[in-house]
């Protein structure tokens, strides 16, 4: 293991602040180790960001297009390494980190489409020359990633932050600092010139560090709405500096009316427990109809939860769910479970921490239809989902849509109208029919309103974040208007 964890101004170089490590939740083994980054040393982030800013605003589009498509080829040639240390740091089984590294591959088209269609130069004529919309970068910009999508989620910033031809300063999450360091080698592979991007790792207090620093142009944030909103105070007052907050969920999916019940049930699981329901689009509440059918559907879904497979990352038959990504993620769980239980609901599936000195759990579900109204607006960030069961369609909407989140939200239903009826109310940023609610598309925005985003959506729409319009009337020559303003005498 190296101790020069640390990419600075195209140097790797030792950490001057306390010990960070990295530990397999799995194996539970220490992966990864060194030492946090001390405020110098984001000072000196900051400003080798700054310094390599001078000269890439300028490099021409196609050239930084093609240090975009190398690093993606380069994540090509590295995709099993990748993929691997992904799930050494998450848990999360190989089956779903190779899709992550293919997701961060693909972003190298859709970003270069998105900045074209969204964000590209656009001319108009006028009767004495042009117009144009143009883009310009903010400059040097901060990504602060989470630990779900190590890879893929801060690779949603950076791709889009080059292209628009700002610098940038990541901040992974200290739980993942592995697939950073991996990540960034390959961006140093794919010939970025020094200070373009630059990789500092620790804990809240370099991101603290980081966040506060004047020489920042902006922030793109993925991560908790606790964090993110400590962030928006942060920023309040400097309407200088852009920031864009992708935050949590606590997403509600409604069943309705649906004659295919085992499909039904493998929607409901595939949003509910997908990386052991640590995405932030994962369905946390369920909505089901009193009556035959939503019995059958809560038995079915019963059935196949406790038969989900929870495993190791690498065994040869993959499991659905691998292990959380800490042990402490993994008692949270319990707790959690335990307070609903506590305030009156009922334990349908059990999550139980099945080593705990590891992040395995087994999903659990409980019936918090006897809570609904007084149990907590919190999103609980793993496999635990919560039934709410209803007679009155427009009751199980509004409930809904009670929470201070807006992040995604789902209809199973094979009525069009029931479709129509619940999309004009639903309050959310992604909304599915007949579909997972996880699984979200790069080729579409991403985000949410209330507590899940400040309108900033990225994917599709990080371009937006990524440059400031310029608006320009240019004659060639310095030329007399055909009429001239009252007034004026020539
Ligand atoms: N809307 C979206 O696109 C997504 C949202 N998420 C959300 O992310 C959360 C899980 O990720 P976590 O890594 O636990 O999030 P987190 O909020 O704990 O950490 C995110 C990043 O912020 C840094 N950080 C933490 N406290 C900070 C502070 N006070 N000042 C500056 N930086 C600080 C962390 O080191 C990390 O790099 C969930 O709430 C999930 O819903 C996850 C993926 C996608
Ligand atoms: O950012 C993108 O390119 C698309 C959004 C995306 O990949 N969303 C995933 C993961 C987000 C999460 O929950 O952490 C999803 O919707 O499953």
């Amino acid at each position: 293991m190296s101790e020069q964890i640390h990419y600075i101004g195209g140097q790797w170089v030792a950490g001057e602040g306390h010990g960070v490590n990295s530990v397999d939740p799995a194996k539970k083994q220490e992966i990864w180790k060194g030492s946090a980054a001390s405020s110098a040393q984001v000072d000196a982030a900051v400003a080798a960001a700054r310094n390599a800013f001078q000269s890439w605003q300028h490099v021409s589009f196609d050239e930084r297009v093609a240090i975009v498509e190398k690093f993606a080829a380069l994540l090509g040639e590295h995709k099993a390494r990748l993929a691997k240390v992904i799930a050494m740091e998450t848990g999360k089984p190989e089956w779903e980190t190779a899709t992550e590294v293919g997701a961060m591959m693909g972003k190298a088209a859709i970003s270069i489409k998105a900045y074209n269609e969204r964000t590209g130069t656009v001319e108009n004529a006028m009767p004495l020359g042009k117009a144009f919309i143009r883009h310009k970068p903010h400059g040097v910009v901060a990504v602060f990633g989470p630990y779900n999508f190590p890879g893929h989620l801060p690779n949603g910033h950076i791709i889009p932050a080059l292209l628009a031809g700002n610098t940038v300063v990541f901040k992974p999450s200290d739980l993942t600092p592995m697939v950073a360091e991996e990540t960034v080698k390959l961006w140093q592979e794919a010939g970025l010139p020094a200070g373009v991007v630059n990789l500092i790792q620790g804990h809240v207090e370099t991101g603290k560090a980081l966040a506060s620093h004047n020489g920042i142009d902006g922030l793109f944030f993925t991560g908790s709405s606790r964090t993110g909103k400590l962030l928006h105070e942060q920023f309040a007052g400097h309407p200088g500096k852009i920031l864009a907050l992708e935050m949590g969920g606590n997403n509600p999916l409604i069943v309705k009316d649906v004659a295919d019940i085992d499909a039904a049930v493998h929607d409901i699981v595939q949003s509910a427990f997908i990386t052991s329901g640590q995405r932030c689009t994962c369905a946390r509440k369920l909505f089901l109809q009193n009556g035959t059918q939503g019995d059958a559907i809560l038995a079915r879904l019963i059935e196949v939860t406790r038969n989900i497979s929870v495993g190791h990352y690498d065994a040869a038959e993959q499991p659905f769910m691998g292990a959380m990504v800490s042990a402490q993620a993994a008692g949270m769980m319990v707790q959690a479970q335990q307070q609903l239980l506590d305030l009156g609901a009922t334990s349908l599936v059990e999550l139980t921490h099945t080593d705990t000195d590891s992040g395995f759990v087994t999903p659990g579900i409980v019936d918090v239809t006897s809570i609904i109204d007084t149990m907590p607006d919190e999103e609980h960030f793993g496999p635990l989902l919560k039934v709410v069961r209803y007679d009155d369609f427009d009751v199980a909407i509004d409930h809904a849509n009670n929470t201070s989140f807006g992040l995604s939200a789902g209809l199973l239903a094979d009525s069009e109208a029931d479709y129509q009826h619940f999309f004009s109310r639903i309050r959310a940023g992604i909304v599915n029919w007949n579909r997972p609610i996880t699984g979200a598309s790069s080729a579409a925005p991403f985000g949410g309103i209330g507590d899940s985003g400040n309108h900033r959506a990225s994917a599709y729409y990080a371009a937006d974040y990524c440059a400031y319009p310029v608006a320009s009337v240019e004659l060639e020559k310095v030329a007399m208007p055909g009429t001239l303003s009252p007034g004026l005498k020539f």
